[in-house]
C-alpha cells in the first residue's frame, strides 16, 4: 500500500492545532492571573492588623471574594489580633450592658467569663485568666460595674505583659455602644431583679 497522500497534511495541520491550543491556554491562564490580582485590588477579600502576613491566594469562585475588604491581606491570626478583637468583644458588651441587668445577664456574665478561661483559644492566655478570675470574680451589678472590673482585669493582663496601664476612669470614652440605629442594639435590662 502506498502513503496516504492527505498524511503530510494532516499533520501540518494538527502541529497547527497544538500551536494554537498551547498559545490559547497561556493567554486564558494570563488574563485569569491578571483578573484575579485586579479583583483583589479593586474588591479586597478580607483584612486583619498584621501587615507582615503573606497574602494567601483564593479561589476566585469563592465566595470569599464577594466580602468586603479593607486594605490589608489575611493570614493566620496572632495571639496578639485575638486579643485585641476580644477585648474589643468585652469592652463593647460592658458598654452596651444595661444599668440594671437582670439576674440571668449578671449570672450570663460570670458564666462568659468562665467559658474564656476554658475556651478561650490561646492555652496560656486561657490559664493566666482563670488565675485572674481567681482572684477578681466577675462584678456586673451595673453597667458601670462590669465595665471597670473589665477594665482593672484588662489592665492586669496588661501589667504582667509589661504594657501601660489603661486609665480606668476613661474607659467610657474609648469604648462607646455600637452605633446602631434607634438603640436597637441595645440590651435590655429590668428594674426588677428576676
Ligand atoms: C482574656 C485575655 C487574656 C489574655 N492573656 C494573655 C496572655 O496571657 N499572654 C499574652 O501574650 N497575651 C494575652 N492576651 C492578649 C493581650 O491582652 C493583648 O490583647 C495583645 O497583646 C495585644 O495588645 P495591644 O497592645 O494591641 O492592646 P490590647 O491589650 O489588646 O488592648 C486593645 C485596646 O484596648 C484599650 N485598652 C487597653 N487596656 C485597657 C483597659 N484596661 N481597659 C479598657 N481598654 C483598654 C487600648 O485602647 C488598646 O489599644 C489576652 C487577651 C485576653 C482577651
Amino acid at each position: 500500500m502506498g502513503e496516504n497522500p492527505w498524511q503530510p497534511l494532516l499533520q501540518t495541520f494538527e502541529k497547527l492545532s497544538n500551536c494554537v491550543q498551547t498559545h490559547l491556554s497561556n493567554f486564558i491562564g494570563i488574563q485569569n492571573t491578571t483578573r484575579r490580582s485586579s479583583t483583589t485590588v479593586q474588591n479586597p477579600v478580607i483584612s486583619v492588623d498584621s501587615s507582615s502576613s503573606p497574602p494567601i491566594a483564593t479561589n476566585s469562585s469563592s465566595s470569599l471574594q464577594k466580602l468586603p475588604l479593607k486594605e490589608k491581606s489575611i493570614g493566620p491570626v496572632t495571639k496578639e489580633d485575638l486579643g485585641r478583637a476580644t477585648w474589643t468583644f468585652l469592652h463593647t458588651l460592658a458598654a452596651q450592658y444595661p444599668e440594671k441587668p437582670t439576674r440571668q445577664q449578671k449570672k450570663d456574665v460570670k458564666e462568659l467569663m468562665s467559658i474564656l478561661s476554658r475556651m478561650y483559644p490561646c492555652r496560656e492566655c486561657a490559664d493566666h485568666f482563670k488565675e485572674i478570675l481567681r482572684s477578681n470574680p466577675a462584678q456586673a451589678g451595673s453597667q458601670e460595674e462590669f465595665s471597670q472590673w473589665l477594665c482593672h482585669v484588662h489592665n492586669t493582663v496588661n501589667r504582667s505583659l509589661g504594657k501601660l496601664v489603661f486609665p480606668c476612669e476613661r474607659v467610657d470614652a474609648r469604648w462607646g455602644k455600637l452605633e446602631c440605629e434607634q438603640k436597637s442594639c441595645d440590651l435590655h435590662g429590668t428594674s426588677m431583679d428576676f
